[in-house]
């Protein structure tokens, strides 16, 4: 492939659509940097999903800083000459505080974003992920992390219609939507360079020539 690729290129979608599976291949590929989300350092989210009222102000508002610190880290890197991958977007911490937030939390909660979120830097091309219900259910099952295995099917599936109305309307970046079902991303390296051609087909001033 002779395309000038996208310097800054994010995935996203719903849990266990695989994100980070195609952030970790991309990288290994294209020898890329990584920006992957810190979930394992947050100490409320194992008993969020124990008890989602309970926990819910503390585990956005835990993934909201570091995600903030992360980005401010990341816009002082030097990128030049290297491809960044990362597996999520700022907005996803206001994404699921929409879904787990009372009205209160989420007005004060508000107040926090709205000053953070004009600091973040701007991928050039977003790649949204998705797959139906089962199938996340599945490779979820699959991945076998504890404190998810019980996780209600009603909030996944909450979480991925807001997902698909929330690109449906978005146009901040150029945007490429993949189905996954079918589509092996941690096996199949052509279906991964096919989905690097296609994302810089989209991102402007790349050519996917
Ligand atoms: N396209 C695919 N087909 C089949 N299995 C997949 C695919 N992509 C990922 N998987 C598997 O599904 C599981 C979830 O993948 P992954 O951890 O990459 O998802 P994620 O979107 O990053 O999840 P999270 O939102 O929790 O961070 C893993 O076990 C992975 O190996
Ligand atoms: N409540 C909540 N808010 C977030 O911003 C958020 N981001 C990720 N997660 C959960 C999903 C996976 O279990 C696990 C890894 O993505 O962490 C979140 N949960």
């Amino acid at each position: 492939m002779s395309s000038v690729l996208p310097r800054y290129i994010v995935v996203e979608g719903p849990i266990g659509v695989g994100k980070t599976t195609v952030v970790t291949r991309l990288a290994e590929q294209y020898k890329a940097r990584t920006v992957l989300e810190i979930f394992e350092e947050n100490p409320f989210l194992a008993n969020f999903y124990q008890d989602q009222e309970r926990y819910a102000f503390q585990t956005e508002m835990f993934f909201l800083l570091s995600r903030y610190r992360q980005q401010e880290d990341f816009a002082q890197e030097d990128l030049f000459g290297r491809i960044a991958v990362s597996d999520y977007l700022f907005v996803k911490c206001r994404l699921f505080a929409s879904l787990t937030l009372n009205d209160h939390e989420l007005s004060l909660y508000d107040r926090m974003y709205n000053i953070l979120t004009t600091q973040v830097p701007k991928p050039d091309v977003v790649i949204h992920l998705t797959a139906p219900l089962d199938v996340l259910l599945g490779r979820i099952k699959q991945r076998g992390r504890s404190y998810e295995q019980n996780m209600d099917p009603a909030y996944l599936e909450r979480l991925r219609s807001l997902y698909n109305q929330f690109f449906q309307h978005y146009e901040d970046t150029p945007l490429l939507e993949v189905d996954t079902t079918d589509i092996d991303f941690s096996r199949d390296d052509q279906a991964l360079t096919n989905l690097m051609e296609m994302a810089a087909k989209c991102a402007p001033g790349t050519s996917g020539q």
